[in-house]
Formats: structure tokens, C-alpha cells, sequence
């Protein structure tokens, strides 16, 4: 049977749960051979106006201007929208970790720009394995030794990997039989480069019975004891963990760090759900906050506020001051515009000029109903408001909607403890 037959058939059964009323799909294309295949086959699959295909380019390689046009080009005889976005190197740290975290936020800025439900990236099993090699030479745990998932979360946003079991050489292959090109990065052979670096060694583990049958066996172990330590904590947060409109409340046993894995899983998913997951603290900084909050002292951490409550619980409520302002494009369809705040609310409403999105904050003077809404001050002072410029237009978590409504995208419980990219 040719390559295409059963990629194709594989591919299809991957996106199958893919339901395009949930809203549109990013798909991250660089011109490379893997996420040029993975525009085709889901090309192939899916509608095309929900899909929008998003090239970031770098402005660091000459080449870039050409591979991004045979994107585009392949995109519009798709039917395919496509966008590039432009991401500037500010001169400070590693380059090529800059360059992989910009073009990140770009993708997700725009994902949530057009309110899409996740981004769709190119990894193979390829760079899996590379992925897993890289983690063990940082002596990861559980956690890092699972790899990349074929379905995670990374600062709110889904990101799918529908190519994950299938590899480089395949895809290659398919692309030539169905007479297709791609770009080559001369940067992805390039051994200055660790990622290159251990793509060449691994060839040498491979004699030595380092298969990547065996490597992805040792990941499926590692996946199934995550799940394990992930069922723990979804279990333990549904008895000491209640979700409140946009805050949590929580008892002190997931305070107590020390009873191990759980409790610190389940207080890292809880600040990560308040604050959009756009950021996590380290190990040292979350004892010392929890030590805190223990002894009743209110704390901010993460872009979270511990509140304490009159029953000896801690609230977390979401930072006003750590949020930011969003631009609310205007639409020219006359529709309702749909974006994504701070990674967990979805604001809509009508269309206007000028118009941003932004912490409630002291606008909340402005709210004569907010004590109705029974939501607590603080909580009210971090929920969205539309504001054109310093003029509040809305705030519909405090009473004030004018049109505008806003809800937070996600419950805690059902959703938190996904896997974090
Ligand atoms: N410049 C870019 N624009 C949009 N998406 C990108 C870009 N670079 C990488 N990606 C996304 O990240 C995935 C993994 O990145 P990686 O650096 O391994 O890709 P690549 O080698 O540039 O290209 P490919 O994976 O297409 O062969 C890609 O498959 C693609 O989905």
C-alpha cells in the first residue's frame, strides 16, 4: 500500500473529536516538510473556512521571505486563510530560545485574537524522541519523560500534535507522492545547534538497542504513571477545592506541601487555572507562599492573590494589576467580536472602534450593581471591562453589560488538569 494510503487514514482517525463548532483552528506552518504535510492532510479533513494557517517569520534568514510565499501560495490553492506574523529579536538572551518563545506568544496571541479552540503544530515522532533525549539529559521526572502530548495545554491555549505517531521520513515520503514541496532549514542541520546535535548521536544509541520503539516504550510507562498522579489530584481537588465564578477556594490540606506529589499538583494547577497558566512559580517560592498563607498572612504569587477567608480558607482571586490590555479589533461584518482575556474569559459583544479590554480594576466606582452580583470586590477589580480609552463601556461581571457578556472559558475541575505543555 503507498505511504499516502495509510498516513492519510491515520491521520483521519486523529481528528476525528476535532468539532468545528468549538471555533476555528490555528495550524502553525513553517514551510518545513513536517507542517507543510500536516496543512494537506488536514486540508483534507476539514472545513476550510475554520482553519487558518499562521507562518511566523523570524526576520533572522534571507530564505524566510521565499518559504513563507510557498506556504501562502499552497494555502490559497487549499482555499486556505493565511497570516504571517512578524516577530524582532530585542538583542537579549539566547537567540534561538527567544526566537522559540516569540513566536510562541505570536501564535497565541493571534489564537486567542480570533478566539480559535487550539493551535495544530507539525511535531513528529522525530522530534519526540529528540524532545525525550533532551529531558533525560536534564535528569527530568515524570512529567518531562512523557514527552510532548498529542494533546496539551501551554498558557490556556490547546495545542494538538495530530503527527506525533507518525515520522519525518513518512511524511516526507507522502509529500513526494502526492507531488508536493517543502522548505529545507539549513538551521535543522546545523551542529552548532544541541537539537542536532542529538539527533546525531541518537543514531549511535541506536546501536546500541536505543530503538525508537524502545525510547516511545518508556514514554508510554511514563505517560500511564502521570495519569496515575493526575487521577490522585483531580480526586483530591473535588474534596478540598471549590471554584467560586473566576476564583478558587481552597482548604488547607492542599496548603500542606509536604504530604507530597498531590497537594503540590493540585495548588499548581489552582494558581495556573486563576492565572491563565502564564506563569508557574518555582518549587521554592510556592512552599514559602504556602507556608504564608498558612500562618494567615495574604499573599501574591504567580499573578494570584491568597486571600484568607473567615472560615480559615484561602481564596485565590486573579491579580488586576498582573492582567493585560487587549485590543479589540474592530469587525467590518457588523457581528459580535469574540476574543479570549487573560488566557480564561471569552468577552463578546458588539463591534466598535477604539475599543480595549482590560482589568475592571477602579472602574469599578463606575459599577453602581456590583455589590448585587455578590462576586467579592477584589475578584470584581480583576474581571474584564471593555473601556474606550478611559471611559468604561462595560463590565458584565459587575452588573454593568450594555451588550457585553463575559464568562470564564473553562471550569476548573473538568479542565485544570490537563497536560501542561
Ligand atoms: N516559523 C514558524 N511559523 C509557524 N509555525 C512554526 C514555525 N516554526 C515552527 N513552527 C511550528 O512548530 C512545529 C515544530 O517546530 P520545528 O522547529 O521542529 O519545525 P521546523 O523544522 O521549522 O518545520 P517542520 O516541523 O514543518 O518540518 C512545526 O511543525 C510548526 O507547526
Amino acid at each position: 500500500m503507498p505511504v499516502s494510503q495509510t498516513l492519510a487514514d491515520r491521520f483521519a482517525e486523529g481528528v476525528a473529536a476535532y468539532d468545528p463548532a468549538d471555533g476555528p483552528v490555528v495550524l502553525a506552518v513553517s514551510g518545513g516538510s513536517d507542517s507543510t504535510a500536516l496543512m494537506h492532510l488536514v486540508a483534507a479533513q476539514l472545513p476550510a473556512d475554520c482553519l487558518v494557517v499562521v507562518s511566523v517569520h523570524h526576520g533572522l534568514r534571507q530564505e524566510a521571505d521565499a518559504e513563507i510565499a510557498l506556504v501562502a501560495a499552497q494555502a490559497e490553492a487549499l482555499g486556505l486563510r493565511h497570516e504571517v506574523q512578524h516577530w524582532a529579536w530585542d538583542q537579549t538572551g539566547n537567540l534561538q530560545a527567544a526566537a522559540r518563545a516569540g513566536r510562541w506568544a505570536l501564535l497565541r496571541d493571534y489564537a486567542q485574537s480570533v478566539g480559535a479552540q487550539a493551535v495544530w503544530m507539525g511535531h513528529t515522532e522525530d522530534d519526540q524522541i529528540e524532545t525525550v533525549l533532551m529531558r533525560l539529559a536534564r535528569g527530568s521526572g515524570v512529567d518531562g519523560l512523557t514527552g510532548m502530548a498529542p494533546l496539551s495545554r501551554r498558557d490556556g491555549v490547546l495545542i494538538a500534535r495530530p503527527l506525533l505517531g507518525m515520522t519525518r521520513a513518512d511524511l516526507r515520503e507522502w509529500l513526494k507522492e502526492q507531488a508536493l514541496s517543502w522548505s529545507d532549514d539549513p538551521s535543522n542541520t546545523d551542529p552548532r545547534y544541541a537539537r542536532v546535535k542529538v539527533r546525531q548521536m541518537y543514531a549511535q544509541l541506536q546501536d546500541l538497542g536505543l530503538t525508537p520503539k524502545r525510547l516511545l516504550q518508556t514514554v508510554e510507562h511514563m505517560q500511564a504513571a502521570q495519569a496515575t498522579l493526575i487521577a490522585a489530584a483531580k480526586d483530591f481537588a473535588t474534596r478540598h477545592v471549590v471554584q467560586e465564578g473566576a476564583d478558587l477556594v481552597l482548604d488547607g490540606a492542599v496548603l500542606d506541601l509536604a504530604a507530597g506529589d498531590t497537594p503540590r499538583r493540585v495548588l499548581t494547577a489552582a494558581l495556573a487555572w486563576v492565572n491563565g497558566a502564564n506563569y508557574r512559580p518555582r518549587f521554592d517560592a510556592l512552599r514559602q507562599a504556602a507556608a504564608e498563607a498558612c500562618a494567615g498572612q495574604t499573599v501574591t504569587l504567580a499573578g494570584v492573590i491568597w486571600l484568607q477567608e473567615k472560615d480559615g480558607r484561602v481564596r485565590l482571586i486573579r491579580e488586576a494589576a498582573a492582567t493585560a490590555t487587549s485590543p479589540l479589533s474592530p469587525r467590518t461584518d457588523g457581528q459580535d467580536r469574540t476574543l479570549i482575556w487573560d488566557s480564561r474569559w471569552t468577552i463578546s459583544g458588539p463591534s466598535g472602534t477604539g475599543l480595549q479590554v482590560r482589568a475592571l480594576a477602579d472602574g469599578l466606582q463606575s459599577c453602581p450593581q456590583w455589590r448585587e452580583t455578590g462576586v467579592p470586590r477584589r475578584s470584581l477589580m480583576a474581571s474584564p471591562a471593555i473601556w474606550d480609552k478611559e471611559t468604561l463601556v462595560a463590565a458584565p461581571v459587575a452588573g454593568l453589560a450594555n451588550g457585553w457578556s463575559a464568562r470564564i472559558v473553562a471550569d476548573f475541575h473538568s479542565t485544570a488538569f490537563a497536560i501542561e505543555d
